[in-house]
């Protein structure tokens, strides 16, 4: 049974149509990319996964649960990374962690062991007691990865995680992030505006367009030579607008 499963939904607000006709799964352990152009309803889908509300129609599972139904359940199932790291300015990066597994419900008595390891696997050992003014931005968003790790979740999503750094800093961060969701056997789903970052990220790539419907679902092989990695280039672009892809 995919881990993240999504069956006939739709999602309105008001009178406009965020997601449409949308059905997918997603398997446990797998890394998937989702891109589209902006407004086709990628962060309304990570919302509906979140169980921040519900679909108007159709049903979202995840794990089996409905996230909407069963918020509680989910606290600590699934973390979200986002594009800006999100960490409270008088905290430390010590403290910022800590406060995930303080609303994941984890233990008080594990904070700090947990929170000390987490920060040291993403190359901050030393920093933590670093506020967020006195770390670097691809600093910040590796507290911000600790955090959401530090609560051990079956699922991670990252919604732009990467984009606001510069390539280098974020190209190894990205390597970074795709050995923690391998090593730690997670389920693993990425928004990226970056056709590249899709590409070389995960083994899947979700093609949405607007509003919010599936225009293609792309297997990408581990290693593809280049003229494989242009023609899934391609078959990506063609996916996002309106006039292409393969449905
Ligand atoms: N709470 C809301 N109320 C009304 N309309 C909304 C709401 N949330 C999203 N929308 C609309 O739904 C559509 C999909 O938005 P969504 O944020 O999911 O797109 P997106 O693909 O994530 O965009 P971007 O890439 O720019 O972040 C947009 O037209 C947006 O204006």
């Amino acid at each position: 049974m995919p881990v993240i499963e999504f069956t006939g939904v739709e999602k309105a607000f008001v009178d406009h149509r965020a997601v449409h006709d949308l059905t997918f799964g997603i398997e446990e352990g797998e890394l998937v990319s989702v891109v589209g152009v902006t407004g086709c309803g990628k962060s309304t889908t990570f919302n509906l996964i979140l169980g921040l509300f519900p679909p108007s129609e159709g049903t979202v599972r995840v794990a089996g649960h409905d996230p909407y139904a069963e918020f509680d359940w989910f606290r600590r199932r699934v973390a979200v990374v986002f594009q800006d790291a999100r960490l409270l300015p008088w905290r430390t990066a010590l403290q910022n962690v800590c406060i995930g597994m303080r609303f994941a419900g984890i233990p008080k008595d594990q904070w700090q062991d947990r929170a000390r390891d987490w920060l040291a696997r993403l190359g901050l050992a030393g920093r933590e007691n670093a506020y967020p003014h006195q770390l670097s931005g691809g600093q910040r968003q590796r507290v911000s990865l600790a955090r959401a790790f530090s609560v051990d979740p079956e699922i991670i999503l990252c919604d732009e995680s990467f984009s606001a750094l510069d390539e280098i800093t974020a190209q190894g961060l990205r390597r970074e992030f795709v050995d923690l969701v391998r090593e730690g056997g997670k389920t693993g789903v990425v928004i990226t505006h970056s056709l590249a970052e899709a590409l070389t990220l995960g083994s899947r790539i979700l093609v949405l367009r607007p509003p919010g419907h599936l225009a293609d679902d792309i297997a990408v092989p581990s290693d593809p030579d280049p003229a494989a990695l242009e023609a899934l280039r391609a078959r990506v672009l063609a996916g996002m607008t309106p006039e292409g892809g393969a449905e």
